[in-house]
């Protein structure tokens, strides 16, 4: 794992923009696609524990203590889906306007996918979804990037105010898969993995795709954008 901040802009390290048409590669493509970076960012109102949520996936373990994220933290877990090894690259963005709208833009440049998280014991955190969702809309994220739901904190079952049928029902939650998590309770520590784990294993798929339909062109690589809308996501 690795873990490192940016306040004040800077870039990201992934390789490739996933919104453009069409995409030319030299034919070193063959080799490249072995060590590929999946941006991912985490959104939502501050205090719903973004940070707790990725540093339980890529540290293993609850922070003691946690402080408003200012930017942005990154954070690094390597996993392998079937075979591969890939770098899930965590983009823990902090939720106080003051402390992220000189990152906004950096937020969703080259991102590939988009967990939004809300708290289940506060139904503000619920209801400003669309708002981050909005923003999200904003920045020209590409409609193939796959974006998911988060409500956290289930541990604390008698404060619970996001009632089940209403987080499922929800307008702005159209075609998002949801799931219920709890940074906290180890024994959701498996539901944490899930997220990441479901939107790795989508990537891979579509990206594999998309690798499978490249037209050599002039001795050039060319990648058809078309295909990175289907996948064989297994969650
Ligand atoms: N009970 C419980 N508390 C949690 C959980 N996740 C986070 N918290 C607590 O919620 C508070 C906020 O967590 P953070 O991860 O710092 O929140 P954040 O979304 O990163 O906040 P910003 O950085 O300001 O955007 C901390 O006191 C955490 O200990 C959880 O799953 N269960
Ligand atoms: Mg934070």
């Amino acid at each position: 794992m690795a873990n490192k901040s940016l306040a004040n802009g800077g870039g990201t390290r992934n390789p490739r923009p996933s919104s453009l048409s069409s995409l030319e590669l030299d034919s070193s493509l063959d080799h490249s696609v072995q060590t590929r970076i999946f941006k991912i960012i985490v959104i939502g109102d501050s205090n719903v524990g973004k940070t707790c949520l990725s540093f339980r996936f890529t540290g293993g373990s609850f922070p003691e203590k946690t402080e408003a994220t200012i930017g942005v933290d990154f954070r690094e877990k390597t996993v392998e889906i079937e075979g591969e090894k890939i770098k899930v690259q965590v983009w823990d963005t902090a939720g106080q306007e003051r402390f992220r709208k000189s990152m906004v833009e950096h937020y969703y440049r080259n991102v590939h996918a988009v967990v939004f998280v809300y708290d289940v014991t506060k139904m503000a955190s619920f209801e400003n979804l669309k708002t981050w969702i909005q923003e999200c809309n904003g920045h020209h994220v590409s409609p193939v990037v796959p974006r998911v739901l988060v409500g956290n904190k289930c541990d604390l079952v008698g404060q619970i105010q996001v009632p089940s049928t209403q987080r499922s029902s929800s307008p702005d939650s159209h075609n998002m898969l949801l799931f219920e998590a709890s940074a906290k309770d180890s024994k959701e520590s498996q539901n944490v993995e899930s997220i990441f784990m479901c939107l790795a294993c989508r990537l891979k798929a579509q990206k594999s795709l998309l690798y499978r339909d490249v037209e050599r062109q002039d001795g050039k690589v060319k990648l058809s954008q078309e295909s990175a809308s289907k996948n064989s996501c297994p969650c």
